[in-house]
Order: C-alpha cells, then structure tokens, then sequence
C-alpha cells in the first residue's frame, strides 16, 4: 500500500533573475517500511526532493502525501527524523546526551510526543558498534563514529520516516562500508521508512528495496529498480552475481544519463 506518494512534482528554484528547473514530473508511490535511495547525477534535484517529502520546501507543481497527510502536517506530527551529511552534534555533549536531544525537544515541543515508546538509547548504540562510548563527549569521536551516533539517533527518535541525505559523504571507504552493515543491521530490526539519497552504487543495493535513478537536471524518474536480494542481507551477498547484475543494471541506467547530459 502507498504511503509516501509524490504525484507529478515539478520544482523551480530563482536564482539571480533566472529560472532553473530542478524536479519535472516526479512520480513515486513508496510503501511503509521500505528503505528507498535516490540515485543520479550531481544536480539532479535528490536532495531537494528529499527536502519537499520532508515539508522543508515547496512544489510548484503536483503533490506529496504521507499517510495521506501534507508533508508540514506530517512534520508537525514528528513524522520525520533527518540525517544530513554531517551529524548535528553537540560536541560538549556525551553521546548519551546527545541521543537524548530529540525528545527533550519533541516532549517541550508536543505533548503528542511523550506517547511515543522510547526505545534502549544504550542498545541502539551497541547496535552501531558504539556501546563503550556512551559517556564519550561527541567532540571525542571520530567522523564515522558521530555519524553513527547520528543513524542511532535517528532510529531511536520515534519517527516513522527517516530522510538521510548522503549521510555517508565525507567518510573514508573503510569506514563507509563498514558502516553501511551497521545501517543495514539498524534498518533490518527497525523497518522505518527511509528515503536514502547516495552516489554509491553498492550502497543503493546492498541497503535498498528500491532504487530510483533520476536524470540530469531537471530531475525525472528515469527508472525504479526493486532489489529483490533477499534479506537479512549479509557481507557475502556483494559478492553474488545478482547483487553485481544489480549493480550493472543501475550504472547502465547513470551511463544513458551522462550521455544525455
Ligand atoms: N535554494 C536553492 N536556490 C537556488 N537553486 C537551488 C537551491 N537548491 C537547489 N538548487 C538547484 O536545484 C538543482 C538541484 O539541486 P539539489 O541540491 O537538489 O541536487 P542534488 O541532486 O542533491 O545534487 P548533489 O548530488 O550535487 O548533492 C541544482 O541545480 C541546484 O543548483
């Protein structure tokens, strides 16, 4: 069934008296519980899509429900936990108490949000590998590691609908796979909806239900691709041929879009 639904979206942005077109016609029904990447050249309008599911900007054309509700009503409902590129941390804060943040910002801010069940903030750190530093100060950790903080801090906040915006972009390779399994753990035992916007092939994959590739500017759908790899989804599926088939598939689909660009 559709919970998010973008319908016939198109997006301008105005910009020194010039018009750019940056989303044209997008088009995506997505179900509860799915774990979506949007993928596509630099410019393609990913974030900014994300940006108008999550109420922080508006359509010029078309409409996004959630759930039937409006993005702002859905925000309004805390509906949404982002995760940006970088983690926004308090450095003099322990990770403990930044884990803590958003609900003493959504209990001052809606009583609405003192119903919802808090989950372990202890064990959703172990789950990202950062049990032994619960009472670390963020400003102690490494990029990866408040990043991490950050996912934890996002599955724990009770928001159904998580938007992460490349969350993974300014970390090493080693690190980013590393953490992309942490993500998939996360993910597998929560089941959130969450919109993932990457330039990385093998992460849009080994995490996805379904990936859309959008085109160059102005961004369109230019094709959804379910990942059927079954899941739990472990270290060894990469190196399946589906999972390289999917990979292929994908990259094919970014190729038709550079020549077009
Ligand atoms: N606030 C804004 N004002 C003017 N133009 C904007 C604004 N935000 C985005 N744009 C333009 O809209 C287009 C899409 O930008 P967006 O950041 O959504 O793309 P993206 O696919 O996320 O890019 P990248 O992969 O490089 O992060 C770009 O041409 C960008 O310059």
């Amino acid at each position: 069934m559709t919970y998010i639904k973008v319908s016939e979206v198109s997006k301008w942005f105005k910009r020194r008296g010039h018009m750019t077109e940056a989303l044209r016609d997008i088009h995506l029904e997505l179900a509860q519980g799915t774990f979506v990447s949007l993928i596509g050249p630099s410019g393609c309008g990913k974030s900014t899509l994300l940006r108008i599911v999550g109420g922080l900007a508006d359509v010029d054309r078309g409409e996004v429900t959630i759930g039937g509700l409006s993005p702002l009503e859905a925000q309004s409902r805390k509906q949404f936990g982002f995760v940006p590129q970088s983690p926004a941390l308090f450095p003099w804060r322990t990770v403990l108490e930044n884990m803590n943040l958003p609900f003493e910002v959504n209990v001052r801010g809606n009583s609405a949000a003192k119903l919802v069940e808090r989950e372990d903030p202890v064990e959703l750190l172990k789950s990202v590998g950062l049990g032994d530093f619960v009472n670390a100060y963020a400003k102690e950790l490494s990029g990866g590691m408040q990043q991490r903080v950050g996912i934890a801090r996002a599955f724990g906040s009770g928001a159904p609908i998580l938007l992460m915006d490349e969350p993974f972009s300014a970390l090493d390779e080693i690190t980013r796979e590393k953490i992309s399994y942490q993500l998939l753990d996360i993910w597998e035992s929560h089941q959130k909806t969450v919109l993932f916007v990457t330039h990385s092939l093998r992460e849009a994959v080994l995490l996805s239900d379904k990936v859309v590739v959008m085109s160059a500017r102005p961004g369109r759908v230019a094709a959804v691709i379910d990942i059927g790899l079954p899941r739990p989804r472990r270290a060894q599926i990469e190196d399946t041929d589906e999972f390289h088939q999917y990979v292929a598939e994908i990259r094919g689909y970014l190729r038709d879009e550079w020549k077009s660009s």
